[in-house]
């Protein structure tokens, strides 16, 4: 059955929460890593979300990685694509938003491209084109001390021209809250008047609904999960998609062995989640500094510790630091270095977990993520219940052995409890 609506999603966390959107509004989704390979079978889905690394990497190889999955999603039918990038638009002035959705608007013919990070469920909001998270501007967010792209403007039609070839518009929240037709109406005359992308404001779910039912007409939209619900019910509504319930029992069923968590994410909602963790279960710090001098004895020393523990109970390992000890190893070894450092050798450490005979792995942040998911050399994922808003459990598809349990949370999402809750609902005691 061809597919109705095809996600490329620029991080693998942002991926799964994604897909949880979808599966939440009754779309059977699934979510694959990369452009999945000719030989993998894959069941029957409406939605398919291609999870890349695409985020932090060189505009060029961005762009080149998101064409061959449009490509491949268009190859299975799907009618509308949706770039999906981070609720706190993380990117820098050399992309890779702007560039991506450039080439994805000349590889859809798309006049111009709808653009909302908007996800009112996690306190992403639009007005005026500037992006709140929570009560505060985004340049007034902690995503102003994130470790590989620092967000200092919160005007996404600056942000955005300054990475794009095109010009950029704003569907203000007026036109938004007229409905559907006065967002198709706006996008259209911006359009006439030369722009190729337009920031649409959204406060509400209802505002995108709205924005969804306009974008579901247009062959490209760039957003985040909000826009996703959008998609999702306008697709729904006029029976391009069958609504249906997941099975979640059916996701964890069969699966146990060892419990574990990593943790490379530095936000301040992942920070407050590890010192939660640490009434509960043993937590091992990690130092970035020999992560980057010394990384096979870190991550030796990490596993030694790990194995000791995890006949007893799940452990978690955190590379995560505060703003001040991650500036400090940066101006030591170069923001890029020491990330990508950090990344080897906490995908190392999974990657030892699963050999010590971990099944249920969560993981927290998005580029952590995408590293110990390449490691692991995992093809693709059937989505499950919601854990946390944007944070959905996860079972392993196509993979050779026993399928696995996994979380990926994205760094700004869950709740203090976040470890504690993930573990449980994977059937941990
Ligand atoms: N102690 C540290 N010092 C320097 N860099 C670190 C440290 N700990 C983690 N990092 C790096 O910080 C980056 C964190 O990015 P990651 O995407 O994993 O988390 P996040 O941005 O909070 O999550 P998300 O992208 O889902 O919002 C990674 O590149 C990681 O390797
Ligand atoms: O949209 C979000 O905030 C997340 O899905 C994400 O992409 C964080 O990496």
């Amino acid at each position: 059955m061809p597919l109705t609506l095809g996600v490329i999603a620029d991080d693998y966390t942002g991926a799964s929460d994604l897909a949880n959107t979808l599966t939440r509004e009754g779309v059977r989704t699934l979510q694959t890593i990369g452009v999945p390979d000719a030989a993998l079978a894959l069941p029957d889905a409406d939605a398919v979300v291609v999870s890349l690394k695409s985020r932090s990497v060189p505009a060029d190889e961005a762009v080149a990685m998101s064409l061959a999955a449009c490509a491949w999603l268009k190859a299975r039918g799907a009618s509308h694509i949706l770039f999906k990038v981070c609720s706190t638009f993380d990117s820098t002035d050399a992309g890779n938003i702007g560039p991506v959705t450039d080439a994805l608007r000349a590889a859809t013919g798309a006049a111009i491209v709808p653009v909302t990070p908007a996800f009112p469920e996690t306190g992403r909001t639009v007005y005026m084109g500037h992006l709140f998270v929570g009560t505060v501007p985004l340049d007034e967010s902690p995503l102003k001390d994130h470790p590989l792209n620092p967000m200092t403007d919160s005007d996404l039609k600056r942000v955005l021209g300054r990475q794009s070839a095109g010009r950029v518009g704003l569907v203000p929240l007026k036109e938004v809250v007229a409905g559907a037709h006065a967002v198709a109406a706006r996008l259209e005359q911006l359009a006439l008047d030369g722009r190729t992308a337009a920031i649409v404001d959204a406060v509400f779910d209802s505002d995108l609904e709205a924005i969804g039912t306009a974008a579901a007409a247009l062959p490209l939209s760039t957003g985040a999960s909000g826009l996703g619900l959008g998609l999702a019910r306008a697709m729904v509504a006029e029976g391009r998609v069958i609504r249906q319930a997941i099975d979640s029992a059916a996701i964890a069923r069969g699966i146990g062995g060892l419990a574990a968590a990593v943790a490379g994410s530095c936000s301040a909602a992942t920070l407050e989640q590890i010192a939660v963790a640490e009434a509960t279960m043993p937590v091992l710090r990690l130092s970035a500094e020999r992560l980057v001098t010394h990384p096979d004895e870190e991550v030796a020393e990490a596993l030694a510790w790990a194995r000791e523990r995890l006949g007893t109970g799940p452990v978690l390992i955190a590379a995560s630091a505060d703003p001040q000890k991650v500036a400090e190893v940066q101006a030591r070894f170069g923001r890029t270095a020491a990330g990508l450092a950090v990344e080897h050798g906490t995908a190392a450490i999974s990657q030892g977990l699963v050999g010590a005979g971990v099944r249920r792995l969560v993981i927290a942040g998005g580029e952590t993520s995408g590293a110990s998911v390449d490691r692991l050399k995992l093809p693709a994922f059937l989505v499950g219940p919601e854990i946390a808003a944007g944070v959905p459990l996860l079972r392993t598809e196509g993979q050779a052995g026993a399928p696995m349990l996994l979380a990926l949370k994205s760094g700004n999402f869950g709740g203090p409890d976040f470890f504690g809750k993930a573990l449980a609902m994977m059937g941990v005691a």
